[in-house]
């Protein structure tokens, strides 16, 4: 069984993180991309992790930090190639994530047909809750999604307008990238990313199951 072995604790060493971009096409259209076809893919390291406690820190280089909320699967058994009938058997669980971009940033990468690895890999480019169990979300396909900055509500989305759905996007993404235990696959954001400044409080929930706050602080360089 995926969720037999303590995941809960393992996947917060830090493993690595895959993320799906444009994945809800309200939020691909606000930015004027096209809805994708295939999944647009890219990871975050390790040191991307940030939990309940510690700063958002906005990077020295950007003056537009964006908020995106997104829903996090979390692996449970490694595997390549997975098929999507097995999908779900290799997830253990979930987690709420946030998939913090210097849209400035990626703006010029995007302009420069650079990589977006200084807009969305930064040192606490991905703050997360803690862990759910599978368990505890029979359907994640059916879940509520929302973010307030300083209470106010910038983002509210249903994981049920997901463009490609969780088994497609693990079974997809392990026959490129070998899913191992504790990876965290980021499942694209529902529509309404602005910006957010230093000082500002973040907050932001998953349904009825659990929420989370972190406060932003711009780094020294
Ligand atoms: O930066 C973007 O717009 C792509 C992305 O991460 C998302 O859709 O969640
Ligand atoms: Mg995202």
């Amino acid at each position: 069984m995926a969720s037999s072995k303590n995941v809960t604790t393992f996947w917060e060493w830090g493993r690595k993180i895959i993320c799906v971009g444009r994945n809800y096409a309200e939020h691909a259209m606000e930015l004027k991309n096209a809805i994708p076809t295939e999944p647009v893919l890219f990871l975050k390291p390790s040191s991307a992790y940030v939990k309940e406690g510690a700063p958002v820190l906005v990077p020295y280089y950007s003056n537009n930090l964006h908020h995106e909320v997104e829903l996090g699967v979390v692996i449970g058994k490694q595997g390549v190639s997975i098929s999507q009938k097995a999908a779900m058997d290799h997830v253990a669980g979930y987690a709420l994530c946030l998939d913090m971009t210097a849209r400035d940033i990626q703006d010029e990468c995007k302009k420069k047909g650079m990589p977006w690895t200084l807009a969305k890999a930064f040192n606490t480019s991905c703050p997360v809750s803690d862990f759910i169990s599978k368990e505890r979300i029979p359907d994640p396909h059916n879940l509520k999604i929302w973010l307030k900055v300083n209470d106010q509500l910038r983002q509210e989305g249903h994981t049920s307008s997901m463009i490609f759905s969780i088994p497609f996007l693990v079974s997809y993404i392990s026959s490129i990238i070998a899913l191992e235990e504790g990876d965290l696959i980021l499942t694209g954001t529902p529509k309404g990313v602005a910006a957010v400044k230093e000082h500002d409080e973040i907050h932001a929930g998953l349904d009825g199951i659990l929420s989370m706050k972190f406060t932003v602080q711009k780094q020294n360089p």
